[in-house]
């Protein structure tokens, strides 16, 4: 595929990254798990994404930070527990179907290698679609290519970039959530939302906006398509027992996750768009 005006490929270790420049952004793309690894809009300069300093790209290791593409499951899979967290497009080599200069951006269009695998029946094309702009609109589009129903879990797994977790608040949540730390104990959301221990969270609940509030710097982020956010911080001893994590790096990340939890049906020939917006 030739790039763009906007857009060169590099190479990092074992990765090819896609590197996108236009006169509203900044953003990097990793052609490993059709994962984007950064975004900077012009108007701040602020980076948006964490990356782990210690990430394996070894095109074969999830890379951690960014924002990794679960699907056609969250999580372990439900009865085959062999397989890995999250699905399998997160560690395929995706493929860059067009890369579009628009009046608003850069729109990058990619297909994962294959979208079949062990523990999902169902012909589908999945495709993301990432548009690069003053915002960067991400969409996971699942259609159903067969003739019977299927259904998928899926999660766009943002990690965001913050100065100090122990500073910062996530505001837009009220509901109750299932706390994994806690025996999937469900709770209520704490109000404020502030974080000081390891938080592995379920919420079903779909407001439009979410903000993460790290002192004066907010970062807005939209979901549509979902029924759950997923708030994730590991904090510092799994920090510590992560081979990919340096010891304080829980310091400057909030997993933030526009998610599908319960299960989303689609319909034969028809397409289930999971977006995630991030200002
Ligand atoms: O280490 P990974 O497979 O990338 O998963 C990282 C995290 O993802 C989600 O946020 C899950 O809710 C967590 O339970 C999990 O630890």
């Amino acid at each position: 595929m030739l790039p763009t005006d906007s857009t060169t490929i590099i190479t990092r270790d074992n990765i090819q990254l896609l590197h996108i420049e236009n006169a509203f952004a900044y953003a990097e793309i990793s052609l490993f798990g059709g994962h984007i690894l950064s975004f900077k809009p012009k108007h701040d300069h602020r980076e948006r994404l964490w990356v782990s300093q210690h990430a394996f790209f070894d095109a074969k290791k999830p890379i951690r930070g960014g924002i990794p593409v679960c699907w056609p499951w969250f999580g372990p899979h439900k009865s085959k527990t062999n397989l890995a967290a999250h699905g399998y497009v997160r560690t395929q080599t995706w493929q860059i179907i067009s890369c579009e200069e628009t009046r608003t951006g850069t729109t990058v269009t990619l297909k994962p290698h294959t979208s079949k695998g062990d523990g999902f029946e169902g012909d589908v094309q999945l495709v993301l679609v990432v548009h690069v702009e003053q915002q960067l609109t991400i969409q996971l589009c699942t259609t159903n290519l067969g003739d019977t129903p299927l259904t998928y879990n899926s999660a766009l797994h943002s990690y965001f970039a913050i100065s100090d977790i122990k500073q910062c608040e996530l505001l837009g949540l009220s509901k109750k959530y299932s706390d994994k730390t806690r025996g999937y104990q469900i709770l209520d959301t704490p109000q404020a939302y502030k974080f000081n221990e390891e938080t592995d969270r379920v919420h079903q609940e779909q407001p439009k906006t979410l903000t993460i509030a790290d002192g004066e710097i907010k970062t807005d982020i939209m979901s549509s398509g979902h029924d759950s956010i997923v708030v994730w911080n590991p904090w510092q001893e799994k920090s510590i027992s992560m081979g990919d994590m340096s010891d304080d790096g829980y310091l400057t990340m909030l997993c933030v996750e526009t998610a599908i939890t319960q299960g989303q049906d689609v319909a034969p020939n028809t397409t289930h768009v999971l977006q995630q917006i991030i200002q």
